[in-house]
């Protein structure tokens, strides 16, 4: 059987860098190219590229998708800094590409997506609920896009479960004290030099609280969930948002 024609791009960062060995260390995938800042994205379709894993910044990964898109080429997204518009221009985008699949993962760790998940399933029996999400110091957005993620799935299942705001009873405040408000749940962020990517989901009711945490520390833990989305992804067609959906969670 052939082999699935993959680029990295972002392959010097962080996490482009360990996606490229791991692209390299699969048998059944190909690394046809690695691409850093001021690569031309042509490469891409002189390669035969099928797959683009895309791990940049925000402020990039939009015209790298255009690109793959209007070439037909899949995409595995690892990039932060998603928003409601930015969700609906790539939408966009791929009803013009019906065929192309784009996989947008805040998080490839399996634990991490589990996290998500246990915490979006615990949400419903709790009062309270904060994020605390941890990382390295070279991080250049906050919160992280899995806090933000999180936060959101958590705050639906409290809608659906017609929960009351929080109790906060806050009057004074020095700004930023209480962390950034996520459809009304607060997410702490914490840079510290020795840190990888961590998170906590700390829930409270009446005389008991429930702490979700999850720790990656290693880029390797990313890995198998990268190589899953490559693998899927091209058989998928449109917007999967959340890594949860090829892992057949209940
Ligand atoms: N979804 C997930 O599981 C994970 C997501 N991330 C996210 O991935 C992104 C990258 O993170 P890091 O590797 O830590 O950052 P980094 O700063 O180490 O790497 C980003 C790389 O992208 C390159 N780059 C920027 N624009 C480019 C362009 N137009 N074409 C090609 N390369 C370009 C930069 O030169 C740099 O080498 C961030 O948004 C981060 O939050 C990071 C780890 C896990
Ligand atoms: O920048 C990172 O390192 C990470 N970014 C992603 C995020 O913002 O959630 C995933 C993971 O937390 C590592």
């Amino acid at each position: 059987m052939s082999k699935l024609r993959v680029a990295v791009v972002g392959a010097k960062g962080r996490i482009g860098s360990e996606a490229v060995r791991a692209v390299e260390a699969a048998d059944d995938l190909e690394l046809v190219a690695a691409l850093g800042r001021g690569d031309q994205l042509e490469t891409l379709v002189e390669t035969g590229t099928q797959v683009v894993v895309e791990l940049t910044t925000p402020a990039s990964v939009m015209g790298n998708l255009d690109f793959c898109v209007r070439h037909g080429i899949h995409a595995v997204v690892g990039t932060t800094g998603w928003t409601d518009e930015r969700l609906a221009q790539l939408g966009t985008s791929l009803a013009a590409s019906p065929e192309t699949g784009v996989l947008i993962a805040p998080n490839f760790s399996i634990g991490a997506v589990l996290t998500m998940k246990f915490a979006e399933t615990a949400a419903r029996w709790f009062e309270s609920v904060e994020i605390i999400e941890l990382h390295h110091p070279d991080k250049a957005d906050a919160p992280s896009g899995t806090a933000h993620r999180t936060a959101q799935l958590v705050a639906a299942a409290r809608t659906d479960a017609g929960l009351p705001a929080q109790p906060d009873a806050t009057v004074t405040e020095l700004a930023g004290a209480r962390g950034a408000d996520v459809d009304g749940v607060r997410v702490h962020s914490v840079r510290l030099r020795g840190l990888l990517a961590h998170q906590e989901v700390v829930l409270g009711g009446e005389g008991e609280t429930l702490t979700v945490r999850h720790d990656s520390l290693h880029h390797s833990s990313f890995m198998p969930g990268i190589l899953l989305g490559v693998r899927r992804v091209v058989s998928a067609p449109g917007l999967t948002f959340g890594l949860e959906h090829f892992l057949d969670l209940s």
